[in-house]
């Protein structure tokens, strides 16, 4: 067994949280040959929650678990870790659009970026969840900088890329493993495009399996771009079980690497690919070197003028979400 981890989630006490630990405890993640220190972040109102949740994991016997502990102070929490799920953050509900969440949980994210700069590794890397994703991950990036590289920073659009590639399983009466390379560029968000130019079925090029345009760019991309919604409909609780599944893909894949002629879709500060704003945490299709673990945008692709016009409706809404949350940001006495 290597040395263990150290895996920080936040809002370990909520719906999402209840999910992704066991995933993160039982090697799914990071391997079963890799020893965890689980730590659960809560709010102090959540601590006995928490005791729970940990109670439960020691309960289910793990090899894999060198320890869990819960803990509702912040410094406590980010000390020493490897890698951070910053999920704890306010869900919305029915009617409400995910920025609607900015000014609550924008507050969050200025305190953990300061927290991961104090007391982090400056390796550690951090996958935001709770939304608004891309602009929380932008703003905690800011307030850790000088400490951890912005480029440690994503926030996750996995979720809407497996969205993508079950909907294409689904309409061509493929599985899973036969759908490869979709794309979402930009904001978790309803201006998202998910992209399917690139994306082949059994080898193919999708559009071919497709063979129906009217629904790769329209009920296709709707249905992505408003799963979420639809879940809080139904479920009236947000996504939860396919969030964490989603979570442990994205940082499986960073920690692994991503197969070969293989892209995932992550949000990362942009290097000016594209034509993206500098800094605006943008979903890209990435590539990760397993040695380095680093990720890499996948360059030189085309678009024609349907695309372009998505991604601009995209990034203006990126652009207007950062411009809010960093004026939330100076209003905040944190
Ligand atoms: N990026 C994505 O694809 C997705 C993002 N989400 C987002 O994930 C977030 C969490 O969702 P759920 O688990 O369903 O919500 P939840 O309400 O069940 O759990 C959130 C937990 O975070 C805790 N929390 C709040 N402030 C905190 C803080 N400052 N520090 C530590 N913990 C804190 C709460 O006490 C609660 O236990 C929401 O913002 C939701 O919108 C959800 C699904 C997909
Ligand atoms: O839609 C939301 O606001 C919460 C859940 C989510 O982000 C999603 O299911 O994509």
């Amino acid at each position: 067994m290597s040395a263990p981890l150290r895996v920080l989630v936040t809002g370990a006490a909520g719906q999402i949280g209840y999910s992704i630990v066991i995933r993160i405890a039982d090697g799914t993640v990071f391997g079963k040959d890799q020893a965890v220190q689980l730590v659960l972040l809560d709010v102090p109102q959540c601590a006995t929650v928490l005791e729970g949740v940990v109670f439960e994991l020691q309960d289910c016997a793990l090899p894999t678990l060198h320890s869990v502990e819960a803990v509702t102070d912040v410094q406590q929490a980010f000390t020493g870790v490897d890698y951070a799920f910053l999920v704890g953050a306010m869900p919305r509900r029915e009617g409400m659009e995910r920025k609607d969440l900015l000014a609550a949980n924008v507050r969050i994210f200025k305190a953990q970026g300061k927290a991961l700069a104090d007391f982090a590794k400056p390796t550690t890397k951090v996958i935001v969840v709770g939304n608004p994703a891309n602009t929380n991950a932008f703003i905690a990036a800011k307030y850790a900088a000088g400490k951890v590289p912005a480029r440690n920073f994503s926030a996750m659009t996995r979720l809407d890329h497996n969205r993508a590639l079950g909907q294409l399983a689904l309409k061509t009466g493929t599985t899973i493993g036969d759908v490869k390379n979709v794309i979402i560029w930009g904001n978790h968000s309803s201006t998202q495009f998910p992209d399917v130019t690139h994306a082949t079925i059994k080898n193919q090029p999708a559009a071919t399996v497709v063979n129906d345009n009217a629904f790769l760019q329209g009920a296709f991309i709707s249905t992505v771009q408003k799963r979420g919604a639809v879940i809080i409909e139904k479920r009236k609780l947000s996504s939860a079980m396919s969030a964490a599944k989603a979570a442990c893909d994205h940082i499986h894949d960073w920690h692994f690497g991503t197969k070969a002629g293989e892209f995932v879709s992550m949000a990362v500060p942009s290097d000016g690919s594209y034509g993206i704003p500098q800094g605006l945490v943008f979903s890209f299709p990435v590539t990760i070197d397993a040695a380095t673990k680093e990720w890499k945008i996948v360059q030189g692709l085309t678009f024609d003028d349907f695309a372009k016009g998505k991604i601009a409706a995209t990034t203006k809404e990126l652009e207007e979400e950062r411009d809010d949350a960093l004026k939330a940001c100076d209003d905040a006495s944190i």
